[in-house]
């Protein structure tokens, strides 16, 4: 990303409350132009209230939202937009050829119906009334009418729950489509692997707030945990209670743990068993750079309880 992009959306010290919680606690995120983000965070964290207010769905206490330079409750803005909720109720007798078509007249330069499906991976759906559908094939649907409109902006949250591994697989390789031909996508997941394998940046929240923003190898790196594989006679409780070990497990017949503090590991692994084969050390992936960021807010939150 060379950062030369038009700003598509933004938000700028945004905030809401609902009574007393916090849903978000002055959120900056701007998104460009060929560009996926990946918004992260474990539950509560504010992805959807985040979305909702670039959506137009829902207003800032404080704060501003954007959408095309505009207020996203703008008719003019929101056309420009393709939405995958969570939640779609569409009505079960159409059939997806008809919701298709329906949906693309809103836009002013939709995509062909065909070209639509085809994307999707519904083109063998179309006479099919959606009611009847399995709840994978409704959600590619869903996908086919977040995107029929040709938007240069889509909003997918939690776009391939319940898909899949081949399903998924064809939605990855659409959304790759997509971004190149320049549109921008906002995808909340909590599939890892899914951050993993299509965003440009990630921004994990928590509590209403971002926590970190970056590539997902710039995340990964701040990080300093490292797996480490192996075949070896030392046994899971004694590896769980070193000091150097975060997490351990067994990966088939392979012991894996994962270290801050890696040499000291293999330096203490060796001198137990000398006769180890296999060894693999790696970076951590974004699954452990996760969970460390979120453990890290959850730790500092409550020290900022305490200290009040
Ligand atoms: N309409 C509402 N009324 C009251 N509280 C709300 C409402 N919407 C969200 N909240 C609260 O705001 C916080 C943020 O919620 P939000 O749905 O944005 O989180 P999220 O990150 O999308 O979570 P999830 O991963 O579970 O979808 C939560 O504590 C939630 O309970």
């Amino acid at each position: 990303m060379g950062g030369q992009e038009e700003v598509l959306a933004r938000l700028r010290g945004a905030h809401k409350a609902y009574g007393k919680v916090k849903a978000l606690d002055g959120v900056d995120l701007s998104l460009r132009g060929g560009e996926l983000l990946a918004l992260l965070g474990p539950n509560g964290a504010g992805k959807t209230t985040a979305i909702g207010l670039l959506l137009g769905l829902i207003r800032t206490d404080a704060g501003e939202a954007e959408l095309f330079g505009q207020d996203p409750q703008r008719i003019q803005a929101r056309r420009g937009i393709g939405v995958m909720l969570q939640t779609a109720t569409l009505p079960p007798a159409l059939r997806v050829g008809e919701l298709i078509r329906l949906t693309a007249s809103y836009y002013p330069q939709p995509r062909t119906l065909q070209e639509s499906a085809e994307l999707a991976g519904v083109a063998d759906l179309l006479d099919r009334p959606y009611g009847k559908l399995s709840g994978g094939q409704q959600r590619r649907v869903q996908f086919a009418l977040a995107l029929c409109g040709r938007p240069r902006l889509l909003f997918l949250d939690e776009p391939t729950v319940g898909l899949d591994i081949q399903a998924r697989q064809k939605l990855w390789a659409a959304i790759r489509h997509l971004i190149a031909e320049g549109n921008a996508v906002v995808l909340t997941t909590h599939y890892l692997e899914e951050a993993e394998a299509l965003a440009d940046r990630v921004c994990v929240m928590a509590r209403g707030k971002i926590i970190s923003e970056g590539s997902v190898d710039e995340l990964r790196a701040k990080v300093s945990l490292k797996r480490v594989r192996c075949l070896t006679r030392i046994d899971l409780a004694t590896a769980r209670a070193w000091p150097e070990v975060v997490e351990a497990r067994m990966d088939g017949e392979r012991l894996w743990l994962s270290s801050d503090r890696v040499e000291a590991l293999l330096r203490r692994m060796l001198a137990v068993d000398a006769e180890l084969t296999g060894l693999e050390v790696q970076a951590a992936g974004l699954a452990e750079a996760f969970t460390e960021l979120t453990r890290d807010a959850d730790d500092t939150a409550s020290e900022r309880r305490e200290a009040a």
